[in-house]
């Protein structure tokens, strides 16, 4: 066999504070982040988003050290898969691509070619498949696929999703086990695993399998813990006015106080690195929400990060890709059960037409009433709930 080669996909994460608003500015221009009805209010509104969430954006991640960990600690990641696959006998050169930030994949893909690699496994580092994140990075790829035929004679495989992996869940209920132990009381502790949202309507009009695995990947890692504890699951890190997934972990925590329940450990589940929202949403914001809502003992179990016994299961993972046939950009279920949700990609007549030229209408008025707010300094921006 050829060069083999292993793509690390993953969000990426301003690394100082001057990274925030330029890093947020690639996220909202993302159509899998934020759904509009013309491409070309796509720029202008990431733009305004971006400019107006900046501040609060960089107080966040003042107060876990001035930037985020993702980079280095994806890092950290790729060199331990590297090294476990060398023990396997799988020489492999390890390349991160980074959706919103540096390394970009579109960096990788250059190293990748550079190289020459001949057989590459693609492997998001979100256990979880959702349409905006393992989704957004295939989506790219496949684009890159397709304007560079150079790269069709890489042989890649896809990995879309993978939590139901043994290694993974053994790695997770160890990490459990061992803050349960922390607990005066284990078997009293409720456990609270906590997933990224979505907004609902990517499950329920653009079929976003996401719901359906993060529930499976719970109650699978409840099956491996092997524990008596009673356990909840809400969603976090709503963004905008559209409704998400819910319950709400804002909400789910109160309402468990009031049940009664003293003693929590939040479990963060669709990531697999600590990141903004495990280090300032969860140690600092939901643990200051617990305490005021009665929680006396609030833990949180850490990421994987480089946990052994995960970093051989994604090795374990990658030698089997390999080696079995592969599954293209192209091919991947998850993305094909995809409805378009964009206008311009429908093809359909009669009413919904009409209601897209409405929805385009409101977009429009939204967006020219943020940009005079924006412009003339007057008037809350919150209410978008975006700002
Ligand atoms: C606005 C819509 C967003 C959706 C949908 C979304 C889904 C989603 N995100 C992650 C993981 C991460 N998100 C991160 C940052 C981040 N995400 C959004 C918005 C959406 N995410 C914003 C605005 C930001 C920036 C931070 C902020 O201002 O709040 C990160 C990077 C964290 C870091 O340390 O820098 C990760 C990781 C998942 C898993 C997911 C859906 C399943
Ligand atoms: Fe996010
Ligand atoms: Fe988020």
């Amino acid at each position: 066999m050829g060069r083999v080669g292993v793509l690390l996909l993953n969000l990426g994460g301003p690394d100082q504070l001057e990274d925030v608003r330029p890093f947020l500015f690639n996220l909202f221009s993302d159509p899998e982040i934020i759904r509009l009805p013309f491409t070309w209010l796509q720029k202008p509104l990431a733009w305004l988003i971006s400019t107006t969430r900046a501040r609060k954006s960089q107080e966040n991640y003042k107060m876990i050290g001035g930037g985020s960990p993702l980079r280095r600690i994806t890092e950290e990641q790729a060199q331990a898969l590297q090294a476990s696959l060398r023990q396997r006998g799988q020489d492999a050169q390890v390349y991160i691509g980074m959706r919103y930030w540096h390394p970009f994949t579109e960096e990788a893909i250059a190293r990748i070619k550079r190289d020459n690699i001949e057989r590459l496994v693609i492997l998001p580092l979100y256990p979880q498949f959702s349409i905006s994140t393992s989704g957004s990075s295939f989506r790219l790829l496949d684009r890159l696929w397709q304007e560079d035929p150079s790269l069709h004679r890489i042989d890649h495989t896809v990995i879309p999703s993978w939590y139901a992996r043994s290694g993974y869940r053994q790695a997770m209920a160890q990490l459990i086990a061992q803050e349960l132990d922390q607990f005066p009381e284990p078997d009293s502790v409720h456990i609270f695993f906590s997933a990224h949202g979505v907004p609902l309507s990517y499950v329920e009009e653009a079929g976003d399998p996401y719901q359906q695995e993060i529930e499976e990947c719970t109650a699978l890692i409840m099956q491996t813990l092997n524990r008596p504890n009673a356990y909840t699951l809400a969603y976090q890190s709503r963004v905008g006015p559209v409704e998400w997934l819910k319950p709400y972990t804002e909400e789910a925590i109160p309402e468990l106080a009031e049940q009664g329940v003293e003693n929590l450990l939040v479990v963060p589940i669709s990531f697999v690195s600590e990141h903004i929202e495990t280090l300032q949403e969860i140690d600092i914001e939901y643990r200051e929400l617990a305490e005021e809502a009665g929680i006396h003992h609030f833990q949180r179990v850490p990421a994987l990060n480089t946990h052994p016994v995960f970093i051989d299961d994604l090795a374990e993972m990658v030698v089997s890709a390999v080696n079995a046939p592969s599954l293209k950009l192209s091919e991947v279920p998850q993305m094909r059960k995809q409805v378009k949700m964009y206008p311009q990609e429908r093809w359909e007549w009669g009413m919904t037409t009409a209601a897209e030229v409405w929805n385009g209408r409101l977009a429009m008025i939204g967006f020219i009433a943020l940009l005079i707010e924006l412009i003339s300094g007057h008037g809350p921006l919150h209410f978008v709930g975006l700002l």
